[in-house]
């Protein structure tokens, strides 16, 4: 079994500039012929490197390390409140159907001696989304980075996904979502705690 490139530079470039991942252009063709296309009629001819340059950014957090994307972005602590980043969509593709799943994160801390620029958040949901994933997977590692990078006195993470492999497939299930949370330090020892955080995002969930 290969396995996923282990950095960006194992991607090809193509002479446009486009990174695809090797291989998948010539995977891809013989998919097409496996469900009844021809992948050599008009409209498919591109598809291959389409399909091959797509898993490139869908894959992308196989190429990155956690250090790579929050550079150099810890800070002294400027305070010891609690930090909600909400709302944070993102998109990942599920391991067992390889179809996507997408939604939204929310990210709280309590701060004890780092704090970590707002952005890094975003990006830190993004390493762990572009990958083949379960819900769950994400969930965990967004709120243990945020614990290796921070030492903070608590983290929670809440996900809220939708899967287009219970929805266009399988049980065909077109309004359900899942919620899946991760809480640690005082979120998972305090209930006021946890009830702050839940009160905060609690708006956005389903809201839309
Ligand atoms: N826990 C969890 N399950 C997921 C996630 N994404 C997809 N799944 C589920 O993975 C399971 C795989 O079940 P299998 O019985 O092996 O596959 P299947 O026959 O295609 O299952 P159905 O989807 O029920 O048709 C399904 O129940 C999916 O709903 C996820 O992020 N977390
Ligand atoms: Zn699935």
């Amino acid at each position: 079994m290969s396995t996923p490139p282990e950095k960006a530079s194992d991607l090809r470039q193509t002479q446009t500039g486009d990174l695809e991942v090797p291989g998948l252009a010539d995977l891809t063709h013989s998919w097409l012929a496996a469900i009844g296309e021809d992948p050599e009629r008009e409209g498919l001819t591109r598809t291959p490197h389409r399909v091959a340059k797509a898993w490139a950014a869908m894959t992308a957090g196989y190429g990155q390390t956690l250090a790579q994307v929050v550079g150099e972005g810890v800070f002294a602590a400027e305070g010891s409140e609690m930090v909600i980043v909400k709302d944070i969509e993102f998109y990942s593709m599920c391991e067992h159907h390889m179809l996507p799943f997408y939604g939204r994160a929310h990210v709280a801390y309590i701060p004890d001696s780092k704090i970590l620029g707002l952005s890094k958040f975003a990006r830190i949901v993004d390493l762990y989304s572009r990958r083949l994933q379960v819900q769950e997977r994400i969930t965990t590692q967004v709120a243990e980075a945020v614990e290796e990078l921070l030492e903070p006195k608590g983290v929670a993470v809440l996900m809220e996904g939708v899967h287009l492999c219970m929805a266009m497939r399988g049980v065909q299930k077109q309004n359900s979502s899942t919620t899946t949370s991760a809480m640690r330090g005082l979120f998972r020892t305090d209930p006021r705690t946890r009830a702050e955080f839940m009160s905060a995002v609690q708006s956005t969930l389903r809201s839309r």
